[in-house]
């Protein structure tokens, strides 16, 4: 009967510590949830550009938003750091949360959003004029910093995290523009690096350059997803199927897929998502 007594106890203390690790991963899976979309929708005028999507952003993860031209990708990438504010004719319903938070609730400034969630575009865009150095605390100068040390600090930071800072160190007083494209895209992303943000959202970031510029840009990008969300919009699936843990299918305006990269590159759900990634259209 004893025996019984202390078989059940071990049990019930055995059963308890698993739900405490249940409880304990489950946490851990939510806490990764960096931002996410909830039911959101997109039209410019009437046109739907985005429709009902619905997905997470995990946090130090790649996410990759693959499918073809016209299906959505960079006005949803656009909507995750409000840049339509600056379009007109956008129109956005549902949520985006970051960390849990609406960042289109009206008491939110877009001016911090947009701080916390930084954008690389297609194309480098230094300012050909400015130095490499101007370039790079263009963002702090803007928002007041103006102590020289602590600027010289975060430059040297954004730029060694861009892993351009032992090609320039020489030269931090030459124009932006006299650096070679692969170099003035790292030049970007040491720009978006400085002002600190959470989540880094690239839009074919490596669409105009060579393939060796885009094998740094792409180590660049797994770097920097320890410290980082990263959310890229690319074309090119071997790249997606190289540097991204969760992928994002959309076709036609709708996520038709969306899982981690490996699982719908080798195994898609969706009959659309397979011949997409067969090459059968797109
Ligand atoms: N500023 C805008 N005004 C009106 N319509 C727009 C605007 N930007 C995009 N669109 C339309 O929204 C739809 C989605 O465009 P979007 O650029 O998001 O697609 P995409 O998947 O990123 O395409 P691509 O791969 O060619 O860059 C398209 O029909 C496009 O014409």
């Amino acid at each position: 009967m004893e025996n019984k007594v202390k078989t059940e106890n071990i049990k019930s203390s055995a059963m308890t510590t698993t739900n405490e690790i249940e409880t304990t991963v489950e946490k851990k899976e939510t806490s990764r949830v960096r931002m996410e979309a909830k039911n959101l929708t997109i039209k410019y005028g009437t046109n739907v550009a985005v429709r009902n999507l619905s997905m997470p952003i995990y946090n130090e993860k790649v996410t990759a938003l693959v499918g073809p031209s016209g299906c959505g990708k960079t006005t949803f990438l656009r909507s995750l750091n409000r840049m339509h504010d600056l379009t007109k004719s956008a129109h956005i319903t549902g949520e985006v949360l970051l960390d849990g938070n609406d960042i289109y609730d009206p008491k939110v400034n877009p001016v911090t959003i947009r701080r916390k969630i930084g954008m690389v575009f297609q194309k480098p865009t230094p300012f050909p004029t400015m130095s490499i150095y101007d370039n790079v605390v263009a963002g702090l100068k803007l928002v007041g910093i103006r102590d020289r040390k602590l600027l010289n600090e975060v430059c040297e930071i954004a730029l060694t995290q861009a892993a351009l800072f032992d090609e320039v160190k020489d030269r931090l007083n030459a124009p932006g523009g006299s650096l070679s494209g692969g170099q003035q895209q790292r030049l970007s992303i040491a720009r978006a690096l400085a002002i600190k943000p959470e989540v880094i959202l690239m839009d074919e970031p490596t669409s105009s350059l060579d393939p060796k510029s885009t094998m740094k840009i792409e180590d660049l990008i797994v770097e920097l997803k320890k410290k980082y969300s990263i959310v890229i919009v690319t074309h090119n699936l071997a790249q997606a199927a190289r540097i991204s843990d969760y992928s994002a299918f959309m076709y036609l305006g709708d996520l038709v897929e969306y899982g981690k990269t490996k699982k719908m590159f080798q195994n898609p759900e969706d009959k659309r998502t397979e011949e997409y990634l067969t090459g059968k259209f797109g």
